[in-house]
């Protein structure tokens, strides 16, 4: 980690009845950091994020982002102080445009209230004309300007997903979790999302923690990687170590 740490986790658990499916786990994230979270099918990974995203509440351990702790805190408490998701499976208003859904998104981040909506004072045109500005502007950087009047849920796969990781960063997130990112696009688009996620960190300052099965995409975009298996961490290191770590071709031989 090159950066003080952004985010940090240590030991995270959580119960569901008799089941623990996370069990101490700890990583930190650094603000200039792209991490990821890797392990078999049912390791925990998705219920860590659930945890950090304010989706669930953990058992026990803790979470501090930006030295405020945020374990407990409501997912809508958590975004507001910097950490939003985009999830395994697209979550977009699908009958609004894709323009709609990136208005919508900057909605809570808006000055003005509901009456000078109402009666359309100043201040509220300016800051409806900023969101546009916005989204238009992130329409571009994400190459799907061309739709933004078309249904959200009549793009391509690969353009909502580029669409939800849009409506993430235009709230101007301090931390962008990446839920399966590269889950059912095509090789071309799983090679121009590496690229996209390089260019959100270097261009944005976005630090990104990433759950991905799509081992190139992992080892070709992470500094850092956490293993993990049955819920517990087995290890973290950079990509050439893990891809190394007989602990960790092992989790994944034993699988099948
Ligand atoms: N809401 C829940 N209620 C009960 N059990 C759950 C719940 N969510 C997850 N689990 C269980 O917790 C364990 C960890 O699941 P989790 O989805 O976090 O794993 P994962 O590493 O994300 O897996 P995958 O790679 O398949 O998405 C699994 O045994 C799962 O069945």
């Amino acid at each position: 980690m090159t950066s003080p740490a952004l985010l940090k986790v240590s030991g995270l658990s959580m119960r569901f009845g008799g089941l623990l499916a996370v069990d101490g786990v700890g990583f930190e994230v650094g603000g200039d950091e792209v991490f990821a979270i890797i392990g078999p099918n049912g390791a925990g990974k998705t219920t860590v994020f659930n945890c950090v995203g304010g989706f669930y509440k953990p058992s026990g351990g803790s979470i501090f982002l930006e030295e405020r702790r945020i374990n407990g805190l409501a997912s809508h408490k958590v975004a507001q102080r910097g950490l939003v998701r985009t999830f395994q499976n697209v979550r977009l208003f699908k009958q609004l445009t894709v323009l709609e859904n990136l208005l919508v998104a900057q909605h809570t981040r808006l000055q003005t209230g509901f009456l000078q909506g109402l009666f359309k004072v100043p201040s509220y045109r300016r800051s409806e004309r900023r969101a546009l500005e916005n989204a238009v502007q992130w329409l571009d950087f994400m190459g799907i300007r061309e739709y933004a009047n078309r249904e959200a849920g009549n793009l391509a796969y690969g353009h909502q997903r580029r669409l939800e990781i849009a409506r993430c960063m235009i709230t101007q997130p301090r931390l962008l979790m990446l839920d399966e990112p590269a889950a059912g696009l095509n090789p071309q688009e799983k090679r121009d999302l590496q690229r996209l996620i390089d260019r959100l960190r270097k261009e944005f300052g976005v630090a990104v923690l990433l759950i991905e099965h799509d081992m190139s995409l992992v080892m070709g975009v992470s500094d850092r990687i956490l293993v993990m298996e049955h819920g517990r961490p087995i290890m973290t290191g950079l990509p050439a170590e893990v891809r190394a770590d007989p602990r960790v071709i092992k989790a994944y031989l034993g699988e099948e």
